[in-house]
């Protein structure tokens, strides 16, 4: 039996340039260049307890966001900074572990894009040998020579130019759209190169398994327990069908699954911390996902409205996040459309009023 001829990344991103034929290989020099940081971490990953400083946490050190780093967060972060400064063609990037965005000062002309990652993703799993991956983000930069801001970065993911992410499991993959489909590569440790096993990926429109903390149930809103409950009541109950449940606790491994055969996943606004109106962030993890989600034929939501509509305030925001199963998001959208938000200080401000809450 012959092996099928498999593209690799490059040739396949060489096939994608020919639909731009004045396009100057910048975008393509800046994909491959994610694809190197992504490889490069999956080595390091794979080391587990081996590599040197280890898998643990970094003494006492929290991000910006007050989360605990562990020594791969801090390692990933770094990678993706080095291997992505010299590609020629950022003006900036901005990540997880970053307070501020970080200026490529020695680009001139100044680069076209911006860059935002979240370098490991579900990294409280990394001691216990558990899926984890990188998220990242492609935006426009805008055009002029000045040093980039913070503001230049909040631009809403419908602008988003690529979204991707790698998963770092048994095998590692690079899932990737560049706003014409999905597809997924599957790296070749023998050849390093990422090679096409996955074309047109595609979300099945229905599902049967649904994934969410539900140590939060007691802080989620209305909408989101009835959706939970009706899932729970399986066959006897209103959807008259068996659900199954999972929870990895790394978004972009059940983001995967999703892809791979369907599911939705549910990270919802909740009432747990009034400093944060919801878990995930934003601009490197609701809005690449989104985006892949939504290329694959799924939906993307903050229960309320698209996740690639938010226009965002900050480059940390936080917020409720809805993905996978076209039919069950549209559901759990209906849901939250359907009743009044819990303990509404002012009825001013609900959801029907003139004065809407922020999503
Ligand atoms: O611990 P919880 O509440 O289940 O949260 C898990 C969620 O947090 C995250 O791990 C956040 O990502 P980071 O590891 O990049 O901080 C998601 O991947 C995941 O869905
Ligand atoms: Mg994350
Ligand atoms: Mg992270």
């Amino acid at each position: 039996m012959t092996t099928p001829h498999r593209l690799t990344l490059t040739q396949f991103l060489i096939e994608e340039r020919r639909r731009f034929p004045d396009a100057s290989g910048d975008f393509n020099s800046l994909i491959l260049n994610v694809a190197l940081a992504c490889k490069s971490i999956a080595r390091k990953v794979a080391c587990g307890a081996l590599l040197e400083g280890g898998h643990g946490d970094v003494g006492g050190a929290v991000n910006v966001q007050g989360e605990t780093q562990k020594e791969m967060d801090v390692v990933s972060n770094e990678v993706f900074l080095q291997v992505n400064e010299w590609c020629g063609c950022l003006a900036g990037m901005a990540s997880e572990e970053m307070e501020s965005p970080y200026q490529i000062a020695d680009c001139y002309p100044k680069g076209k894009y911006l860059l935002v990652f979240d370098p490991l993703d579900g990294s409280s799993n990394i001691d216990v040998n558990v899926s984890v991956g990188s998220i990242f983000s492609v935006l426009r930069a805008p055009m002029g020579e000045a040093a980039v801001t913070e503001q230049d970065f909040l631009q809403a993911g419908a602008g988003q130019v690529a979204a991707g992410y790698a998963v770092y499991g048994p095998a590692t993959m690079l899932v990737l759209t560049v706003g014409n489909g999905v597809n997924g590569f599957t790296l070749d440790v023998n050849l390093g190169e990422f090679m096409l096993t996955h074309p047109a990926m595609q979300v099945p429109a229905d599902t049967s398994e649904f994934a969410i903390n539900a140590s939060n149930s007691r802080f989620w809103e209305p909408p989101v327990k009835r959706y939970v409950d009706e899932c729970l009541a399986g066959r006897t109950g209103v959807r008259g069908k068996d659900f199954n449940m999972r929870w990895i606790a790394s978004m972009v491994a059940e983001a995967h699954r999703i892809l791979m055969r369907g599911g939705v996943f549910l990270y919802p606004r909740d009432s747990k911390d009034a400093s944060k109106p919801g878990r995930l962030r934003l601009l490197y993890e609701a809005n690449p996902i989104g985006f892949v989600i939504e290329q694959a034929g799924g939906r993307a939501s903050t229960g309320r409205q698209p996740v690639l509509a938010v226009q965002p305030s900050s480059l940390h925001q936080r917020i409720g996040l809805v993905f996978g199963s076209r039919h069950e998001v549209e559901r759990i959208e209906r849901y939250h459309n359907d009743l009044q938000p819990v303990e509404m200080p002012n009825p001013l401000f609900n959801e029907r009023s003139l004065f809407r809450m922020p999503a």
